[in-house]
């Protein structure tokens, strides 16, 4: 007789439920695994997690491998050609501390308090913490470096790992933590105030950081409830690495990038070479890369323009510190220094930053000015704007999806509210549902918003349940201000 197989085993002896368990852990080994429902599901547990009958979720493409990187430890290479939009990983943590967790507390540090929770965890998970010694822990050598105790038959427990509850493990641990943990984008149930936890899953840190001179990172990662998922943004190749970025393409100063960088022991000297380039000090890093290039002289205006802005401490004292001609000075001379980047971009050419910080400080400011010279439209379209240069610069970055995702959800709030848009509303309207959808499409893993199961509004309900939406001025700015304020007319 034929020995029955996993499901058939499963479809005689367990419930139904056990069955669909075997299924999607059968699915989800293949690489098939259902984002829309991650996400459905994700939305439902208010973006806490995704329950556990979504499946086992620990995905890794077959067509990675991990492998020692000159300089770096070790990386993920592409063993074949991957394309845009593939998934790479998905995975649920092995561990995750969250708001409302015991040992989460506002301003608290969550690195200690993690490495606190692995600690107690080694006393008695030996699969975990052997999983955790697999991580890079900054002395460099590299492969795992936990060897369990051999068993013996008078063990009455599974093996503990060597030095498990010494203050020797405890401080590896720590080293694991700074290295690798990563942080949780959660936000309050009601408010959506951003509320971070620190985790750590087990695939996601073995992709490396892009530096400038790797050109662009080939990977972006979203957190669909505790799940970490990387895509593909760019066809790779065999035998390429597989890069993200340890920093977000919205830092409004080069020194948080730095400051990334250094906590994980880098540097980046084409970085800090276009920090000296827009002038930013390199506060506490010592002596930095110096540049050889000087700015553009488009560029050059544009910061001369905003350095003279800052310099009235508009955040303090008000929009009202600004001249129109000052303000539209900043526009003419920001747009003048954007269209000299996206002719570069377009002819391959990778002098300049895609988007440095400078510029999203420069829009930052220019979204409030613009409603208070020129009027909504206007506003919506700097904002639109600064959506598209994140696009540019990190193609399905979390923080792109995230711009277009509150435009869309404005545009909507605005309707609602019986607001009548213009032509150039309209046509901007148009931009950001075509935009939304196709990250949208993107994350979710289909070719074409035909195939898509998440409606537009589901999808911005899962964006905006991870972290909410708080990045400056424009998030805070009420409705009723944008229904009742200065006309469209300039
Ligand atoms: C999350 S781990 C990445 C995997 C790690 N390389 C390993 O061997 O397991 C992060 C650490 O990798 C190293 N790393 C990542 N990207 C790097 C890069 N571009 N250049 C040099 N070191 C890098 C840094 O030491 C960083 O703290």
């Amino acid at each position: 007789m034929k020995e029955p197989g996993v499901k058939e085993l499963a479809r005689e002896t367990y419930s139904d439920k056990f069955q669909h368990m075997v299924e999607i852990g059968a699915r989800q080994a293949a690489g098939q695994i259902d984002l829309a429902l991650l996400m459905r599901a994700s939305i439902a547990n208010n973006h806490y997690d995704v329950p556990g009958q979504a499946g086992p979720l620990r995905y890794q493409s077959p067509k990675l491998a991990r492998q020692v990187i000159p300089g770096r430890g070790q990386g993920m290479i592409a063993t074949a050609d991957i394309a845009q939009g593939e998934l790479l990983i998905c995975e649920r943590p092995l561990d995750l501390i969250r708001p409302g967790d015991a040992d989460w507390a506002y301003g608290a540090d969550l690195e200690e308090a993690l490495t606190q929770r692995l600690t107690r965890r080694s006393l008695h998970e030996a699969q975990l913490i052997e999983d955790v010694c697999t991580l890079f822990d900054g002395e460099g050598s590299d492969g795992p470096r936990w060897v369990p105790h051999p068993w013996q038959p008078e063990d009455f427990a599974v093996p503990m790992p060597a030095g498990a509850g010494t203050p020797v493990l405890e401080r590896r641990l720590g080293r694991i933590v700074k290295h690798n943990a990563h942080r949780w984008p959660g936000c309050h149930p009601q408010t959506l105030t951003p509320m971070p936890g620190l985790g750590l899953w087990l695939v996601p840190p073995m992709v490396n950081h892009a530096l400038e001179s790797d050109n662009r990172p080939n990977t972006a990662h979203v957190f669909i409830g505790d799940v970490m998922v990387f895509r593909a943004t760019v066809p790779i190749q065999k035998g390429e690495e597989i890069l993200d970025r340890y920093s977000t393409p919205l830092a409004d100063r080069f020194q948080w990038t730095l400051h990334t960088l250094a906590a994980h022991g880098m540097r980046d000297a084409a970085y800090e070479a276009a920090a000296v380039r827009w002038e930013e000090p390199l506060e506490g890093l010592g002596a930095g890369a110096i540049s050889e290039t000087t700015l553009s002289s488009s560029r050059k205006l544009m910061l001369d323009s905003l350095q003279r802005m800052e310099s009235k401490e508009v955040w303090i004292n008000g929009l009202q510190t600004v001249s129109r001609d000052e303000y539209q000075e900043l526009k003419e001379r920001y747009f003048a220094a954007a269209a000299e980047t996206r002719r570069a971009l377009q002819e391959g050419e990778r002098q300049e930053l895609p988007l440095a910080p400078p510029e999203v400080r420069c829009l930052n400011l220019l979204c409030p000015l613009s409603f208070h010279f020129e009027g909504r439209s206007s506003c919506l379209e700097l904002r639109a704007e600064l959506a598209r240069r994140v696009g540019l610069a990190r193609p399905f970055h979390f923080g792109e999806v995230k711009l277009w995702a509150e435009l869309f959800d404005r545009f909507r709030k605005m309707e609602e509210a019986g607001a009548t848009f213009s032509t150039e509303e309209t046509a901007l309207r148009a931009e950001v549902d075509r935009e939304l959808a196709r990250c949208a499409n993107f994350w979710e893993g289909v070719a074409q918003a035909s195939e898509a199961q998440l409606s537009k509004e589901e999808f911005v309900l899962w964006v905006k349940g991870s972290e909410g939406f708080h990045l400056m001025w424009f998030s805070n700015f009420p409705l009723s201000k944008f229904l009742s304020g200065p006309s469209t007319a300039g």
